[in-house]
């Protein structure tokens, strides 16, 4: 077991023999549905663009579109050109959030809640030379994940495991940062922030980017209902993330609503042929302000 391990019980009773690290089977009927869900998913919109770059992805873009990367819509490279441009707008959303992961340095650990298929613990590896460790209740994304990780030799610092978020088997306060990205409309926000404010560090980061209904609306809007049913997600509101912070020793440092930033990125999605159907309630929430994509930075006191 190295220093930055972060994982308890990987030590025998010998002291020298790593044990099994045992991994229970999923601990509600919902997040059997919700493993089950990832284990079958295969959208060609998610597969495509990771292929361009070996990154893949499970959240959305931000940023402008570069129309001239694009070029004419009758060239025949146009969709590949198209879905360049969607990827790279989807990496370009994950450096926002690794940039607000404050300091982090070659010894440290992070930890990325519902990894997916890794695409972030890649890049936060590549650009800081930590280690990553991912949690997913989906068996083929773990998977999917370390043989990205073992094909890239980082496999020594990027681990992907079964497990539920709420109950990781990291160590209570060696995390240097942590983050969700796009993976916390699936638990309860209390029962989450208790198990990052655990895992971190005193002085540690906290990051998410995730949609979240808008309060000043009412109630959550037709269109974030449709979104709810298309993911079997659970969106929560902006207030209950900031509550639900607040109540958990994590004290936001940057809140930025990035609802303006994500745009292009449907618009352009939606022109695609890679369309899943749910464009429309992003697009139409997103105008009518109902719903907002934020990125929340906290530091755990
Ligand atoms: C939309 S994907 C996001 C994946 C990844 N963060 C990304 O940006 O590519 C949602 C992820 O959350 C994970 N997830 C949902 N509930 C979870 C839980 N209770 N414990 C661990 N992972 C969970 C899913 O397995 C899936 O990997
Ligand atoms: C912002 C919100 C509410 C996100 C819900 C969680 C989610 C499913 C994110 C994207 O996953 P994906 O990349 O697999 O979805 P898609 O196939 O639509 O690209
Ligand atoms: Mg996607």
């Amino acid at each position: 077991m190295t220093s930055t391990d972060l994982t308890t019980g990987t030590t025998g009773s010998n002291g020298t023999t790593p044990a099994p690290v045992i991994i229970p089977g999923p601990a509600t009927p919902y997040q059997g549905d919700i493993a089950r869900y990832w284990n079958n998913e295969a959208r060609p919109v998610n597969l495509r663009l990771g292929d361009v770059d070996g990154l893949y992805h499970h959240h959305y873009g931000i940023g402008d579109v570069d129309h001239s990367a694009l070029g004419d819509t009758d060239d025949s490279a146009y969709e590949k050109k198209l879905v360049a441009e969607l990827h790279r707008l989807e990496s370009a959303q994950a450096e926002l959030l690794l940039d607000h992961l404050g300091p982090v340095g070659r010894e440290d650990t992070l930890v990325d809640a519902g990894c997916g298929r890794g695409g972030s613990m890649v890049m936060a590896h590549q650009r800081f030379g930590c280690k990553v460790e991912g949690v997913t209740l989906s068996a083929k994304q773990a998977d999917f994940a370390n043989q990205r990780a073992r094909e890239l030799g980082i496999d020594d610092h990027v681990r992907a495991r079964v497990c539920n978020m709420l109950g990781t088997p990291f160590e209570t306060g060696r995390a240097t940062a942590s983050w969700n990205n796009e993976s916390s409309m699936y638990v309860d926000l209390d029962d989450l922030f208790a198990e990052h404010s655990r895992v971190l560090k005193v002085g540690g980061r906290y990051v998410t980017i995730t949609g979240c209904w808008n309060p000043r609306y009412g109630q959550p809007s037709k269109w974030v209902s449709q979104i709810n049913a298309h993911f079997e997600c659970n969106i929560h509101s902006r207030r209950e993330y900031l509550k639900a912070m607040a109540d958990n020793r994590l004290v936001p440092q940057a809140v930025i609503d990035l609802t303006p930033a994500t745009l292009p990125y449907w618009e352009l999605r939606a022109t695609s042929s890679l369309v899943t159907g749910i464009e429309e309630a992003f697009i139409e929430s997103y105008k009518d302000g109902s719903f907002q994509y934020v990125l929340i930075a906290a530091d755990r006191i």
